[in-house]
């Protein structure tokens, strides 16, 4: 089964570390000492060669993280200085704080005591998930300050200022990491919005918690069960994710003909270019057959690929007779097919709730129309790009676009699978973190940040036509608008630079054959 590697909000995470200290089996202290342990070796790692540091530690755990990296660079010969703040943490940070106190002076969290030789390397341990609210006063101006260096620097757990629940930075202020070193498993924040791009390369340390992750309660020394607070139900997709059952469902048998993968017709429409490409892809991806919809006859001298068949479809009644073909497995409508023409395809095409996928042109139609609204069905996938799920979903927009005050904030995540429990259809929003939310809570994450020449016009056809091809295999949407949003940014990936979106469906068997398919 498609799965992916779990993502955890701050609230599972904190749930699992203390289910974990509840059965007794380890305290809070040997986290934050494995914690640190594990930053200190990255950075070692990195930086193999001791050299100066400055650690940054704030008021909670994340700063008593910070004294335990600190404590262990100097161990390894760096040459360590601490800013800190004067409060008292929790029992187990201000032991870490003691430790360090042993060993060397802790300076005040200043601005004004940031190092200035460009090459000094910065820990940030001032804020993790505990963030609550925008960073304020002097801690503010340091984070400035800190957002404006160009000194490599290290987070522990995130960037400070980042709500990891949602990847947007409680306020304006928002510095950059080169590498950040997160525990256990990846938070949401460190794969969406600003996070995807702040957090540098992400490092995921075990600190021994899996076994409480992976059991949803545990039990407390006194015989009393910890439930997690909610199902983890995000995952983020990469191609080593992929397991046997899929790859076999990728491939073909020997024994199989074209319909046993599948008939996909793909509307076409104003711009056929568009359709042509969606076309292209469902047949790269394995669809048995795909036809072309045109709205005029096909009379004109037909562009390649040969493979394609051509099918004159104009009028409502022409779309409801072509469906009845039962070989028919999944449709496409949306892109370059014009919004009248999606309109007036739409009703037949959704009464028959085969799978479909609605992209372009079909959004802007179901944006305007109430009725084409409530005619969507489980069958369906929305692939809408930010400005299409804007005109869908305008009150949830909106809640994006505001700073927020107060963690955790409003996350696309969130937005993705209001958006998909509203609809009740799977749908997929674009970016170079493409979320695909189920309407049963589930929802995965496509990172893509590697791959900036996919931002070309026409991309999105071809992902509409990979999704199409796939459901007319008969994966189902959510593993069809998944494993579509993969092999898309893959396919990308391999290319590289000078990609333009016809070079996309041609990259599909190197994908294929990378996978193993
Ligand atoms: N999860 C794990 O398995 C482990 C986590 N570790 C590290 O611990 C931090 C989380 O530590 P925590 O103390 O809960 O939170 P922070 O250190 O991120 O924040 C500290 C406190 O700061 C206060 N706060 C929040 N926002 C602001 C702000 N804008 N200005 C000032 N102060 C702020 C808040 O307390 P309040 O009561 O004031 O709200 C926070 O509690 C995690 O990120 C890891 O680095 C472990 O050590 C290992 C295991
Ligand atoms: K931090």
């Amino acid at each position: 089964m498609l799965k992916g590697t779990e993502i955890l909000s701050c609230a599972q995470m904190r749930a699992i570390e203390s289910a974990a200290m509840a059965s007794g089996e380890v305290t809070g202290l040997e986290l934050m000492e494995r914690a640190g342990r594990a930053v200190a070796g990255q950075i070692r790692l990195r930086w193999p060669k001791p050299g100066r540091v400055t650690v940054l530690c704030g008021p909670g755990n994340n700063g008593g993280d910070g004294y335990v990296v600190a404590r262990r660079l100097h161990r390894a010969g760096w040459r360590v200085r601490v800013l800190g703040l004067e409060n008292t943490p929790g029992p187990d940070a201000a032991k870490m704080k003691r430790l360090w106190q042993e060993i060397g002076p802790i300076l005040p969290l200043e601005a004004n005591l940031l190092p200035t030789a460009p090459d000094d390397l910065i820990v940030d341990a001032i804020f993790g998930i505990g963030l609550t609210r925008p960073p304020e006063d002097a801690i503010a101006a340091l984070l400035t300050q800190l957002a404006d260096v160009t000194n490599p620097l290290v987070a522990i757990d995130c960037p400070s200022g980042l709500c990891l629940d949602s990847g947007r930075f409680l306020s304006q202020i928002a510095p950059r990491a080169v590498l950040t070193i997160t525990f256990d498993s990846l938070k949401t924040g460190h794969l969406i919005d600003a996070g995807l791009e702040h957090c540098g390369k992400v490092i995921v340390a075990d600190i021994g918690l899996s076994h409480w992750r992976r059991y949803r309660q545990a039990t407390r020394p006194d015989g009393k069960d910890v439930t997690l607070p909610r199902r983890i139900t995000s995952h983020h997709l990469r191609i080593s994710d992929l397991d046997p059952d899929t790859m076999q469902q990728l491939g073909k048998q020997s024994s199989a003909h074209k319909f046993s993968h599948g008939h996909a017709l793909i509307i076409s429409g104003m711009a056929p270019g568009a359709a042509r490409l969606s076309a292209r892809a469902a047949l790269r991806v394995g669809a048995g057959l795909v036809t072309l919809c045109p709205e005029e006859p096909p009379l004109d001298i037909p562009t390649p690929p040969d493979a394609l068949m051509r099918r004159w479809l104009d009028e409502p009644e022409d779309m409801a007779h072509a469906l009845q073909d039962t070989r028919v497995t999944a449709l496409c409508i949306g892109p370059g097919c014009g919004i009248d023409r999606a309109a007036a395809l739409l009703p037949p095409a959704l009464a028959a709730r085969g799978p479909c996928v609605l992209d372009a042109d079909a959004l802007s139609a179901i944006a305007i129309d109430p009725n084409l609204w409530d005619a969507l069905h489980d069958g369906c996938v929305l692939t809408p790009h930010g400005g299409e799920f804007a005109r869908l979903f305008p009150d949830l927009t909106r809640r994006l676009s505001d700073i927020p005050a107060t963690g955790p904030a409003w996350s696309r995540l969130d937005a993705a699978q209001e958006a998909a429990a509203r609809s009740g259809t799977c749908l997929l929003l674009k970016g170079r973190d493409t979320i695909i939310a189920a309407p049963f809570e589930q929802a995965r994450i496509v990172t893509s940040l590697d791959t900036p020449w996919l931002a070309t016009a026409g991309a999105g056809d071809v992902l509409a036509g990979i999704i199409t091809g796939l459901l007319a295999r008969g994966f189902n949407p959510f593993d069809a608008a998944s494993l579509g949003a993969l092999i898309h940014a893959q396919a990308a990936r391999l290319f590289g630079p000078g990609l333009i979106a016809d070079d996309l469906p041609d990259m599909i068997p190197q994908v294929f054959r990378q996978m193993g398919v």
